[in-house]
């Protein structure tokens, strides 16, 4: 199914949470929502669902309207597949049972070997007679895909499905869901607080933030080529610093002149900001630039180290851990990147 949120506002009792947000996702693509807590991720995804309404704009599955222009089609018509942080799974229900329950109108014959087909397809068929609490929560949490996606809904919506997980366990579990998913051509929207996990799950991925959907894009444009300030704060790490347009493909920095990832409308001298990323910043004995260590966070791999450079600016860089520096020392550093993402003030929205 082919979804399309064009415009939407949603809110409560007349407060507006979030407006202008669109996006599409191509049947079978799967999408996640990811942003700071209380930002409306799980609103726009009860919108979609039918459990909120619209206060503006509307949502389209297959170019039908689902809600908007005076339409409110209710949850139960959209055949959507849900699929929430608390499994609820019924406890008195085997496995196989709980992921057969929805097909209640179907033949028996095919609801039986359709939900057997589902378990195999989450790597439980081992499983189905089983009660629900003697399986992991990793376990249970795919039955529930299993069960949402067993009387084949038109799409699937998780939120925040992996939560109560760890989170090693959550980024192998969204490796297994999407396959699964991909493997049914059922396509998702999932709301998640991971963006490990939204990266793993996820064809497209958006931000939400500050009452609006701040980008819609690949995992690795946002990591690259973020939108604003906003999404290159939340999209992994990395700092802003101050720069100086020198002409319409360079600026000034620190570092020496660097090239913009796109052409700047700003004019010679004005004030900017780059986005540094810890993979741009590469610590090399030989370099001339010397940085002090302010900060140091050992990962395993690699040191994230924190670094004052001569102007008084920080910057972060990404180190392999045998690399084992005192905080207050000194080390060289050389910058390693190609183009450099800028962010004008004047810019209009949506670039660069
Ligand atoms: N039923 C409700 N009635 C009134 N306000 C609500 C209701 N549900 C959520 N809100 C408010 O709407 C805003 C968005 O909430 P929402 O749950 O969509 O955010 P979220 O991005 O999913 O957050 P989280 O990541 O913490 O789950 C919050 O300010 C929240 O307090």
């Amino acid at each position: 199914m082919r979804l399309e949120i064009d415009n939407a506002a949603v809110g409560y009792d007349g407060r507006v949470v979030l407006s202008g947000a669109s996006l599409e996702l191509a049947d079978g693509q799967i999408g996640c929502l990811i942003g700071p807590s209380g930002a409306g991720k799980t609103t726009l995804l009860r919108a979609v669902a039918g459990f909120e309404p619209l206060a503006a704009g509307c949502i389209r599955a297959d170019g039908e309207v689902l809600v908007g222009n005076g339409v409110h089609l209710a949850p139960e018509k959209r055949q959507m597949g849900m699929v929430f942080q608390d499994h609820a799974l019924l406890p008195h229900l085997s496995v196989i049972d709980n992921v057969r329950f929805g097909l209640f109108r179907w033949p028996r014959a095919k609801a039986k070997s359709r939900a057997e087909a589902m378990l195999d397809l989450v790597g439980l068929a081992d499983y189905a007679r089983r009660p629900p609490h003697q399986l992991s929560g990793g376990q249970q949490q795919r039955v529930a895909l299993a069960r949402a996606l067993a009387p084949e809904p038109r799409m699937v919506l998780l939120d925040e499905p992996f939560s109560s997980l760890d989170p090693e366990l959550r980024e192998r579990l969204a490796i297994q869901v999407r396959a699964a998913l991909k493997a049914t051509g059922i396509g998702a929207l999932m709301v998640t607080h991971s963006q490990a996990e939204a990266f793993a799950m996820a064809d497209l991925v958006g931000v939400i933030g500050e009452g609006r959907l701040q980008q819609w894009t690949t995992a690795y444009d946002l990591y690259h080529r973020p939108a604003n300030p906003f999404v290159a704060g939340f999209v992994g790490e990395g700092v802003l610093l101050p720069a100086r347009v020198v002409d319409d493909m360079h600026v000034g920095t620190g570092f020496g002149v660097l090239t913009s990832d796109h052409r700047l409308l700003s004019a010679p001298g004005s004030q900017v900001q780059m986005l540094l990323r810890p993979d741009d910043v590469i610590h090399d004995d030989d370099a001339p630039m010397q940085a002090r260590i302010v900060r140091r966070h050992f990962r395993g791999a690699d040191f994230l180290y924190t670094l004052q450079v001569d102007d008084g600016e920080q910057v972060q860089a990404l180190v392999p851990s045998h690399h084992d520096h005192a905080v207050g020392q000194d080390i060289g550093i050389r910058l390693d990147l190609e183009h450099v993402v800028v962010f004008e003030p004047e810019a209009p929205a949506g670039t660069p």
